[in-house]
């Protein structure tokens, strides 16, 4: 690599497209690269804040509880029908510490007790809106200070979002909240209890539910593909999208199945459900995606899209408008666009300025040449009028001459005479 190619690299000043592919002489390491961030995260560790929210009793403590294989939710007390009940909905979480192969993960699950329990649920939505935005908030508190050492992200990351398996469509309650709150977070939509139904019957709730979506342009999460993604990736994300919004069964109770084996599920007088069986409902397909294949990119989204819009929305709020010409520097061929479109704009204006001068001496010389022009007009008519009169003089004299008049004119005469008399 040449030096002023190098220098210019690490200036990073260099544009895009003068950087030069090398071939290395020897191995020199980065390739290690991944390998340390892998380490550093795993030292680390990873944190991810996922909201349950649904009306009570549709199995959400119990399907996070299957998600991550651990008793996060002990077994609650279901109030007695004369039990007072809150009147508001409360919004709790809960945090742990879990680990598998060595790499932990502090996973906090907010939970919203009292969610569509009411007999009006129409502002439902409310609170749970008004606790994402509050964490939002608490970020960019945080990012506004001097220090941002220690950050601290408690952003809700996934809202799953359980329906009721009527079989029917969208609810009103679920159609309003998830209207509220799709720019927000990331909502992934999940029927609860889809043992209840039949195959065919979550296939067709499945269609309406996503033509209400659709219906009420409500976004929910959408996993991103990657064309440079292999083609088995690929397919696993596609089955995954398929799948939304998933059907879902939960269980952390082992039961066995009528082949003899032991497995996570429920058990009916007419067969078992198993928890962890793709034929059997999407729970799989939900953990997929929620832990291991789109943990980070629920965490990219929220930061990227969720909270720079809510950011942005709140900065315009309080009157603080975006500098966007600080962002130009970020790219190097708009950049140059832009000094090239300066530099051709001072061309144009030197170049009209040259032909301005160059118009204003041409105007001033011929000004000067009509003034000569005039004057030798001028001096040209006074010597033909001198010509005229010395013609007319001379004519005179020779009609004098011709007559035999003195030439010398009668005025010396007169002036003789008198001088004569005196
Ligand atoms: N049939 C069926 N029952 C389930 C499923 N998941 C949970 N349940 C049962 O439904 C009941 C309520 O489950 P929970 O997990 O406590 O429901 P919840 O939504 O957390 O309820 P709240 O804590 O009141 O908000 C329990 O008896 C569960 O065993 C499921 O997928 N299918």
């Amino acid at each position: 690599m040449s030096h002023d190619a190098h220098q210019g690299q690490l200036d990073g000043a260099a544009p895009a497209q003068n950087v030069i592919q090398k071939k290395l002489g020897g191995f020199v390491g980065f390739a290690n690269l991944p390998n340390q961030y892998h380490r550093r995260s795993v030292r680390k560790g990873f944190h991810f804040t996922a909201m349950v929210v649904g009306e009570s009793g549709l199995g959400k403590s119990t399907l996070i509880n299957t998600l991550f294989n651990t008793s996060l939710y002990a077994k609650k007390n279901v109030p007695a029908p004369h039990h007072e009940r809150p009147q508001t909905v409360a919004i709790e979480s809960i945090t742990a510490d879990i680990e598998e192969n060595g790499v932990r993960l502090r996973l906090t699950v907010v939970d919203t007790p009292g969610y569509g329990d009411f007999i009006n649920n129409e502002d439902g939505w409310k609170p749970i809106l008004d606790n994402i935005e509050a964490r939002f908030d608490a970020y960019l508190e945080q990012e506004n200070r001097v220090n941002r050492q220690k950050m601290v992200d408690n952003r809700v990351h996934a809202c799953l979002y359980f329906i009721e398996p009527t079989g029917h469509s969208l609810k009103p309650v679920d159609i309003e909240f998830m209207r509220r709150l799709h720019t927000r977070v990331n909502l992934i939509p999940v029927i609860a209890k889809a043992d209840t139904l039949t195959d065919d019957e979550v296939v067709q709730f499945k269609a309406r539910i996503l033509s209400d979506l659709a219906h009420h342009r409500i976004e929910i999460y959408q996993a991103p593909q990657y064309e440079l993604e292999d083609e088995e990736t690929l397919a696993e994300n596609e089955e995954i999208v398929r799948k939304i919004p998933f059907a879902v069964v939960g269980s952390d109770t082992v039961v066995a199945t009528p082949d003899g084996r032991q497995a996570r599920g429920r058990a009916y007088p007419w067969g078992t459900i198993e928890v962890d069986n793709e034929d059997h409902c999407d729970f799989v397909k939900l953990r997929q995606m929620l832990i291991r294949t789109h943990m980070e990119e629920l965490k990219e989204h929220t930061n990227g899209a969720l909270y720079e819009n809510y950011r942005t929305e709140k900065l315009l709020a309080m009157g603080v408008a975006q500098d966007h010409s600080v962002f130009k520097e970020v790219n190097p061929a708009a950049k140059m666009a832009e000094e090239r479109a300066l530099h051709e704009a001072k061309l144009a204006k030197m170049e009209a300025e040259m032909k301005m001068v160059f118009q204003q001496k041409v105007n001033e010389k011929e000004a000067k040449l009509k003034q000569s022009e005039e004057e030798l007009y001028a001096r040209h008519r006074e010597m033909k009028e001198a010509l005229e009169k010395q013609r007319i003089d001379l004519e005179e004299k020779k009609r004098r001459l011709e007559q035999g008049r003195p030439l010398t004119p009668e005025k010396q005469q007169t002036k003789k005479k008198g001088f004569l008399r005196a």
